[in-house]
């Protein structure tokens, strides 16, 4: 009987080692070291392009495989304090490093002006997806023919006729406000509370439609939900170990996630509930273009004045947030008296969602859910930081108040559309708020193409991450002189008029420009003038001592602290 041959042993192969009596995991890592080299060799030579055009621009020295990613590290306020100071060694263009991520800032309005105006560089960039799960496919964050479909139904909804027929809701809810403010006078608070209170609360009334009476829970629970939600996904932008999903859902801030969607779901949940009731009895909130400009026209005649007309005012760009000669979707047939009727935004969503052919559920419940974040967290803080701005430079303060004294004298009457045109001198300090500390403080695009930029002979390679640093850009001093000095003069008609429209962005602007940007600077006079018609607003902080933090938005690390001193005797709500 033969027996079998034992089989022979290659030197060097896996058997030899194993020969040898070496361990298993000797022999796993002596298999792992050259797996990782090859990967790494491939990892370059397939991002060739990338690092070869990625090496021709300037940016901080990092470290091999994290590259910048220790800048990332502290509190909110000291790394935008740290990056803002680095950025200062560097001139339009920086890059970094965030591990293999390759990050371009761009600061220079015709760079800016390349990205925003474009309808191909319109996909957000990776970071937006820590939003699904709270924002689904929505507005914010969706691309390609989705966005495109939806943006055409959507931007209708915030039209100027719908807007003016919200004027006594927002002149409602901000004397509420200011009678709630009272319980603070003499004392320092922080206004945030109450603007983020105030916004969810117009934000269901106007765009939602959903009266106070239907709202189950306040929305003050909602909004201080919004806001830890964007500490979390601020966390995980900044954070490296909290970005892939499966080691996040075992974090405490995944646990958290889940019960801050609760509320925050809960709440849009049962607004689309409600709304579908209400469609189901026939009840829908037509705005006729036509009414709504009479009845703003017939306030307009009440206050002994002669209407401007306000049916064919045009009103220029700065009035609604943007440079003056920038348009984009919203501005399209402003005076279409008589012409069309026009749905609320959930009236139309829950007319589009009937039997899904538009709109499926989920789709109504992601733009619901995007509205109700995107208009919320945004305005509250552009209030706050109008009201600080009140607080910390009480000579400009002053002037709003007199301008506002012209035009309402000693009534307590509501203020109209016509009246928000006139507040000219508000509006310029609004735009300088805007400027200086503008609530959305970036704007980040994936680049699927290679980028020639105009400011100099820079390439940013596809697949690259663009960052638009609306901050930065709006402190350069080549735009603004003395760029941290707040100068409501920068918004004299003769300043705008010499500067790039693309210098301005706190809206961004384009294709996917603010979808609210009307709704927003309109709600924002009303709610402002109706708080300076009752108070006169203090600071103990200066401006100078402001701890400034970027949680996806722009906030005061220690909190919006002002006081009141309240100007007039309590008015009639
Ligand atoms: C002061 C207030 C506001 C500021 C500064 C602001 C700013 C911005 C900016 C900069 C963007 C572009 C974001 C990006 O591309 O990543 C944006 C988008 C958007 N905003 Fe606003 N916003 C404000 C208020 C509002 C309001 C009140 C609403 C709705 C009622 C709203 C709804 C949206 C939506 C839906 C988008 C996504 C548009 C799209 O991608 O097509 N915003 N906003």
């Amino acid at each position: 009987m033969s027996s079998a041959a034992a089989p022979e042993v290659v030197p060097g192969s896996v058997a030899a080692v194993a020969a040898a009596g070496l361990s298993a995991s000797t022999v796993f890592f002596a298999l792992l070291i050259p797996a990782l080299v090859l990967y790494y060799v491939y990892f370059r030579i397939s991002r060739r392009h990338l690092l070869e055009l990625a090496e021709k621009i300037p940016g901080p020295q990092g470290y091999p495989v994290i590259g910048n990613a220790l800048d990332f590290i502290g509190s909110s306020d000291t790394i935008f304090k740290n990056i803002y100071q680095k950025s200062f060694e560097f001139d339009q263009v920086i890059k970094i490093w965030i591990g293999p991520k390759l990050v371009i800032f761009l600061m220079d309005p015709r760079d800016v002006e390349i990205i925003l105006s474009s309808h191909v560089y319109i996909d957000k960039s990776d970071e937006y997806r820590f939003f699904k799960p709270w924002l689904g496919n929505g507005l914010l964050i969706s691309t390609g023919p989705k966005w495109r479909a939806h943006r055409k139904l959507i931007a209708p909804t915030f039209h100027l006729n719908v807007l003016k027929s919200f004027i006594d809701l927002f002149n409602a809810n901000s004397r509420a406000v200011v009678e709630k403010m009272r319980r603070e006078q003499g004392k320092e608070f922080d206004c945030h509370d109450y603007m983020s209170e105030l916004t969810v609360e117009i934000l269901l009334e106007t765009a939602m439609g959903v009266s106070k009476t239907t709202q189950e829970r306040s929305g003050f629970e909602y909004a201080m939900a919004v806001m830890k939600m964007c500490d979390i996904l601020h966390l995980r932008h900044t954070k490296v170990w909290l970005r892939p999903d499966w080691l996040f859902n075992l974090t405490k801030y995944g646990k958290d996630q889940i019960q801050l969607l609760e509320i925050i779901h809960g709440l849009t949940k049962r607004v689309i509930k409600r709304k579908k009731e209400e469609y189901k009895t026939g009840k829908r909130s037509v705005i006729n273009p036509a009414v709504a400009t009479i009845q703003s026209e017939m306030k307009a005649a009440a206050k002994g004045k002669e209407s401007k007309n306000s049916s064919t005012t045009v009103v220029e760009g700065l009035s609604f947030g943007q440079s003056a000669g920038l348009k984009d979707d919203l501005d399209v047939d402003d005076n279409d008296v008589g012409e069309k009727k026009r749905l609320a935004f959930l009236d139309l969503l829950i007319e589009a969602g009937q039997n899904g052919v538009v709109l499926t559920d989920e789709e109504v419940k992601e733009q619901v859910d995007t509205i109700m974040f995107e208009g919320h967290d945004t305005t509250a803080a552009g209030s706050s930081f109008f009201l600080s701005m009140m607080g910390t430079h009480p000579d400009i303060q002053e002037r709003v108040i007199q301008e506002l004294d012209e035009i309402f004298g000693d009534s307590d009457r509501p203020a109209t559309f016509q009246d928000t045109l006139e507040m000219k001198y508000l509006e310029r300090c609004l735009m300088e708020t805007l400027r200086m500390y503008p609530p959305v403080p970036i704007i980040a695009r994936e680049l699927k193409t290679d980028l020639k930029l105009a400011s100099g002979d820079y390439t940013v390679p596809a697949g690259a991450t663009v960052v638009i640093t609306t901050f930065k850009m709006h402190r350069q001093p080549n735009i603004y002189p003395n760029p941290d000095n707040f100068d409501p003069d920068n918004f004299l008609p003769e300043k705008t008029a010499n500067r790039h429209y693309y210098a301005f962005v706190p809206f961004s602007a384009g294709p996917r420009s603010c979808v609210g940007r009307k709704y927003a600077m309109l709600k924002l006079k009303i709610v402002l003038s109706t708080i300076l018609r009752n108070f006169r607003i203090r600071s103990d902080i200066k401006e100078s001592d402001f701890r400034l933090q970027a949680d996806i938005i722009l906030k005061r690390a220690e909190g919006f602290k002002i006081r009141l001193e309240p100007r007039k005797p309590g008015i009639k709500a």
